[in-house]
């Protein structure tokens, strides 16, 4: 498949149909209230929240041949290869109007980091991260609710052991490149949005005293 890349475009990713897309990548543990957070965005500054759970669940029940592979390894919290991953983001961007994004929950590993890059040519505006305890988390997931395969404490403590190993190692690479905003996401939803719009709210020009 043929990247396109218009190096003129600074900053900003192009897909293979050259549409300028800007992302977000909202990051942090399961549990750590990503999706929740991602509401309160799109309502409050205008962007489209692509859940990268959420579109593998979808193809999941949509019948696709990828479909028995995926639901075995969410429910062994396994990271689905990236390739599958990145079609059905790509997919998502592309068959959306909007231009700014929220890509929730990718990438997970350094084989979806570089993939993503590499593939679409995007580079993440910033990275949002919920940092939250684990018995926080392990709380939250059990009381969820929405019926997920997942949300049992065996496959919840194989999820926290893949975030350890796997996914912090990715925050910690945007970390050293400067790009990570960390939120205590430990506190109610309300503190925490209060938190994540000073993120988002457009720098105030300091003035010369
Ligand atoms: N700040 C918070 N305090 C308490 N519960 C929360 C908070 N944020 C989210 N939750 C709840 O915790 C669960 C997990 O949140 P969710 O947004 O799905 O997290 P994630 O997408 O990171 O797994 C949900 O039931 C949600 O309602
Ligand atoms: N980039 C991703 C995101 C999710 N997933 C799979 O989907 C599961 C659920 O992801 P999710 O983002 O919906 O989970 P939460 O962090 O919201 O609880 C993960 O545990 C992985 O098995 C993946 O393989 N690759
Ligand atoms: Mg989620």
């Amino acid at each position: 498949m043929g990247t396109v890349v218009d190096s003129s475009n600074q900053g900003a990713g192009s897909l293979p149909t050259n549409k300028k897309v800007s992302v977000i990548f909202v990051l942090g543990g399961p549990g750590s209230g990503k999706g929740t957070q991602c509401a309160n965005i799109v309502e409050n500054f205008g962007y489209t929240h692509l859940s990268a759970g959420d579109l593998l669940r979808a193809e999941i029940k949509s019948g696709s041949e990828n479909g028995t592979m995926i639901s075995n390894m969410i429910k062994e919290g396994k990271i689905v290869p990236s390739e599958v991953t990145i079609k059905l983001l790509q997919r998502a961007i592309q068959e959306n109007g909007n231009d700014k994004f929220l890509i929730d929950g990718f990438p997970r590993n350094e084989e979806n980091r570089a993939a993503f890059e590499s593939v679409t040519g995007i580079e993440p505006e910033f990275v949002l991260f919920f940092d939250c305890p684990e018995e926080e988390m392990e709380r939250r997931l059990l009381g969820r609710n929405q019926g997920r395969e997942d949300d049992n404490i065996d496959t919840i403590r194989k999820r926290f052991k893949v975030f350890l190993e796997s996914s912090l190692p990715v925050i910690e690479y945007y970390n050293s490149k400067g790009k990570v905003r960390k939120i205590d996401a430990a506190k109610p939803v309300g503190e925490v949005f209060e938190a994540v719009k000073a993120v988002f709210a457009p720098a105030v020009e300091k003035v010369a005293a």
